[in-house]
């Protein structure tokens, strides 16, 4: 007889078991009468003749009245069936019509949020492969008996008995499988449903389950209701409880009304997401209203992306906290300098589980800080993962019927999935790489060589000696990177985040376009006025970005290795005509020898506009950051 546990298990509270539920690292089921409608040995039984013999076995069994072993070894010997017999049954009974409602909608909804499903049966292995391969569960994640079959003396292949080295052939199996389960991947949470007392027996065990959900769809039994920790009749309430991220995007400048737009149909279609998406707008009057009303009232953001409609379930909000406050999902879309003052701001309300992934291309310098990836310094503030999404999309082009390409750079494959699932659509495609580091320095790096192609046009250098500058600047884009992390991987730099990027802001950025513009008035306008000027609103990241990289050089000393990113600094603080990229080399050597002059001579409005950058350059001689 089974034995009941030594010490009488505690029940999960009520309040944690959806918790528990939401946060299944990997859910395991019995198979019959809880996947399938029938326990497949008692119908297999009914198939050959026997079955009323073996389905009282069957019976006690499931009540716990009886031991497993003792009751396999009954039920085969009654059936002894030949293999052909067996084949015939399998044949005559496809898993289509085998399986309990509402099972493969549950399946689908688990592996939609990346949840492993494991079955772990007292069955036999041959009756459950054609069910687990209908449900796309793989075969290594079966736990279950396998017949041992024997000639007999006419030459016909018959089951003999079973393998009495699988964990379900005997008591305690269940957890056994589990415990087998959690050496191979050490999941925190793992949920157990069936519908029999070894199921039961599974959350009763040291290592095995950690919830335990009796199902009743098929057969109620008495036992399995008192001990069970959440019993349902149907797998619609365990759907109903699944959690559905919340998204929050934070920016409404054009790329994140861009990716907003994208987010709003591909939440709406996917039962994966809740609905909502929250828009936080860093407000200012519209009109005769303000922008964040305009956005709501107009469906779509008519001022960073006029024409483009959101989905209806988008609602921007001026409030950055109430944005984000119950949101799973944050995805950082603001310009890299207001970054950390966002961050700030949220420090208090962010979920302790929620994910983000940055949009922004720029580096984080600060006093208290140093240089920092900005995905760190998200990391960081909010004690939450961060991963990064870059590449070649200039917002305005970003539109169905279009295409383009984006790569998510991600430390955890689960999390870069789930960002995928996010944003993908079919005219918006993701690739996934390891290399988190390597695609954000790359779409903050670009910037800046962006910034250097502007000024080859503004002075018609020609497609030639752009190209150089191209190739020069992914070069050193790629050499400063792997130098801040050697775990940088040349790949990298032919994802959409390396040389596609590049090649799209140098040619229609705002970065080029605003550059262009500077060395065609031959510096006679500041960026900040051009910015003004010709982006009504939107910001550049590139000559920030420059002195943000410039400041990181000098603390290393590693400017002549980076002659490309030095000269284009030098011309964006006026030290040199634009035309003057076409010699970066030499300029660059001489920079050097200038900033010294200026540092020495009279405050001057030159130096005025130094000041940024030297401000930040002196910080870095904090001991502090990452690079
Ligand atoms: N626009 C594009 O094509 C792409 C942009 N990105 C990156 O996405 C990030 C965001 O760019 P966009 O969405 O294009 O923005 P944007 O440059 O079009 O707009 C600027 C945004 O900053 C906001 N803002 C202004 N002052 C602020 C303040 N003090 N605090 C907070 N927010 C303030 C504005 O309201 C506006 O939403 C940048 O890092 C950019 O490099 C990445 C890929 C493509
Ligand atoms: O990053 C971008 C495209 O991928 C946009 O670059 P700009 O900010 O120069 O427009």
């Amino acid at each position: 007889m089974l034995r009941p546990p030594s010490t009488p298990r505690q029940k999960v509270s009520p309040s944690q078991v959806p918790i528990l539920w939401s946060q299944a690292q990997a859910v395991c089921f019995d198979v019959d009468c809880t996947i399938t409608k029938q326990d497949a040995l008692d119908d297999l039984a009914e198939f050959l003749g026997k079955g009323h013999a073996v389905r009282q076995i069957t019976h006690q069994a499931m009540n716990g009245d009886m031991d497993l072993d003792l009751a396999l070894q009954e039920r085969l010997k009654i059936m002894a069936p030949i293999v052909d017999s067996l084949q015939d049954y399998i044949l005559s009974n496809p898993a289509e019509g085998r399986l309990v409602d509402g099972i493969q909608e549950l399946v689908q909804e688990l592996q939609a949020r990346n949840v492993p499903i494991y079955l772990i049966s007292g069955g036999f292995r041959e009756l459950i492969l054609p069910v687990a391969d209908l449900l796309k569960i793989p075969r290594n994640h079966i736990y279950a008996n396998r017949f041992v079959y024997m000639a007999d003396d006419d030459g016909q292949i018959r089951v003999h008995g079973f393998d009495p080295t699988e964990p379900t052939s005997h008591e305690g199996g269940k957890p056994e499988a589990i415990r087998r389960i959690r050496s191979q991947k050490p999941f925190q949470t793992i949920v157990m449903i069936g519908d029999g007392i070894t199921d039961l027996e599974a959350v009763q065990e040291t290592g095995g389950a950690d919830l335990f959900i009796g199902f009743g769809g098929v057969i109620e039994r008495a036992k399995v209701i008192e001990g069970a920790d959440w019993f349902v009749n149907s797998y619609q309430e365990l759907i109903d409880a699944l959690p559905r991220w919340k998204v929050a995007m934070i920016g409404s400048g054009a790329f994140a009304s861009s990716v907003a737009q994208m987010i709003t149909y591909n939440v709406a279609k996917k039962a994966t997401f809740n609905n909502r998406v929250d828009m936080y707008v860093y407000d200012e009057p519209f009109g005769d209203t303000t922008l964040s009303k305009a956005i709501n009232t107009m469906h779509e953001n008519p001022k960073f992306l006029p024409g483009v409609k959101f989905g209806e379930n988008l609602v921007a909000n001026p409030d950055l906290q109430d944005t984000v406050k119950d949101a799973d999902l944050l995805v950082f879309c603001a310009p890299h300098q207001f970054l950390k003052n966002m961050c700030q701001q949220i420090q208090t309300v962010v979920k302790p589980t929620a994910k983000a992934i940055s949009l922004t291309k720029g580096i984080h310098i600060s006093p208290t800080d140093g240089p920092q990836l900005l995905s760190t310094m998200i990391r960081r503030m909010l004690q939450i993962e961060c991963c990064v999404m870059m590449g070649a999309n200039l917002a305005n082009e970003i539109r169905p019927g279009g295409f383009c390409e984006s790569t998510i750079g991600s430390h955890s494959t689960e999390d870069g999935e789930i960002f995928k699932e996010l944003l993908e659509t079919d005219y918006f495609s993701i690739r996934i790489i390891s290399d988190t580091e390597g695609a954000e320095l790359a779409g903050a790096l670009k910037n800046v060589v962006a910034i250097a192609s502007g000024f080859c046009d503004g002075c018609d250098l020609g497609e030639n000696c752009k190209a150089a500058i191209l190739r020069q600047g992914l070069e050193e884009m790629r050499e400063l990177s792997k130098r801040l992390y050697p775990t940088v991987r040349d790949e990298t730099f032919w994802e959409s985040c390396g040389v596609a990027d590049l090649i799209a802001t140098c040619y229609g950025g705002r970065n080029h376009l605003v550059s262009q513009e500077y060395a065609k008035r031959a510096g006679k306008d500041s960026f900040e006025q051009l910015e003004k000027e010709l982006l009504n609103g939107q910001k550049l990241q590139g000559v920030l970005t420059s002195s943000e990289v410039q400041a990181v050089l000098q603390t290393k000393g590693w400017q002549k290795s980076f002659p490309l990113f030095v000269a284009v600094d030098a011309i964006v603080r006026g030290l040199f005509h634009p035309k003057d990229i076409v010699r970066y080399r030499t300029v660059a050597a001489e920079a050097e020898l200038k900033d010294l002059h200026h540092i020495n001579s009279e405050p001057s409005l030159l130096e005025k506009r130094l000041s940024k950058s030297m401000r930040i350059q002196n910080i870095l001689h904090l001991d502090v950051g990452d690079f």
